[in-house]
């Protein structure tokens, strides 16, 4: 459940330790303390937005969806003033749902050729089989007249 507690700007403000690290991105007020250690970035880049509204260096750097996910993991409020969005924006940008098309569009195109790929492994060694013993068959008896 995201949180929709409103806060000011001189509240965030007021977060911004290694201990108790808050930024703003996009609106939403994040308390990224607990995700300082996990940041693929490293934590000094997020500890350098402490208490700030951090939107244009998250933008900057290009986060992907899974990033811009993970932004409502760690909301615990909105900012003051802000015309929020719904959160489905950014589940939106989630990348789930086409990989899941993608995949059974596969799976009904590979599900034709083994048939057919079966019928030819059977097939075409026993002619190949076939005609060798036939001529075999036909020359030896040729050679012994
Ligand atoms: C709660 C907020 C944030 C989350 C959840 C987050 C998440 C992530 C994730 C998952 C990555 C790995 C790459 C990717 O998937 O895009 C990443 C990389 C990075 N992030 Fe963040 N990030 C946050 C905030 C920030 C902020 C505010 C900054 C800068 C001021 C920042 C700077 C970076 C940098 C420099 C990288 C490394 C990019 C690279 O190696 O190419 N991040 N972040």
């Amino acid at each position: 459940m995201v949180e929709h507690t409103v806060f000011t700007l001189s509240q965030v403000t007021q977060h911004k330790s290694k201990k108790d690290c808050w930024l703003v991105i996009d609106g939403r007020v994040l308390n990224v303390t607990k995700f300082l250690e996990d940041h693929p970035g490293g934590e000094e880049v997020l500890l350098e937005s402490a208490g700030k509204d951090a939107t244009q260096e998250f933008k900057d750097i290009g986060h992907s969806n899974s990033a811009k996910n993970l932004l409502l993991k760690h909301q615990v409020g909105v900012l003051q003033g802000y015309t929020f969005k719904n959160d489905a924006d950014v589940q939106v940008a989630s990348t789930e749902e086409p990989t899941k098309k993608e995949m059974s569009a596969f799976v009904i195109k590979d599900d034709r050729m083994p048939k057919y790929a079966a019928l030819v492994e059977f097939f075409v060694p026993l002619v190949v089989a076939g005609s060798y013993f036939s001529y075999r068959y036909l020359t030896t008896g040729s050679s012994m007249v």
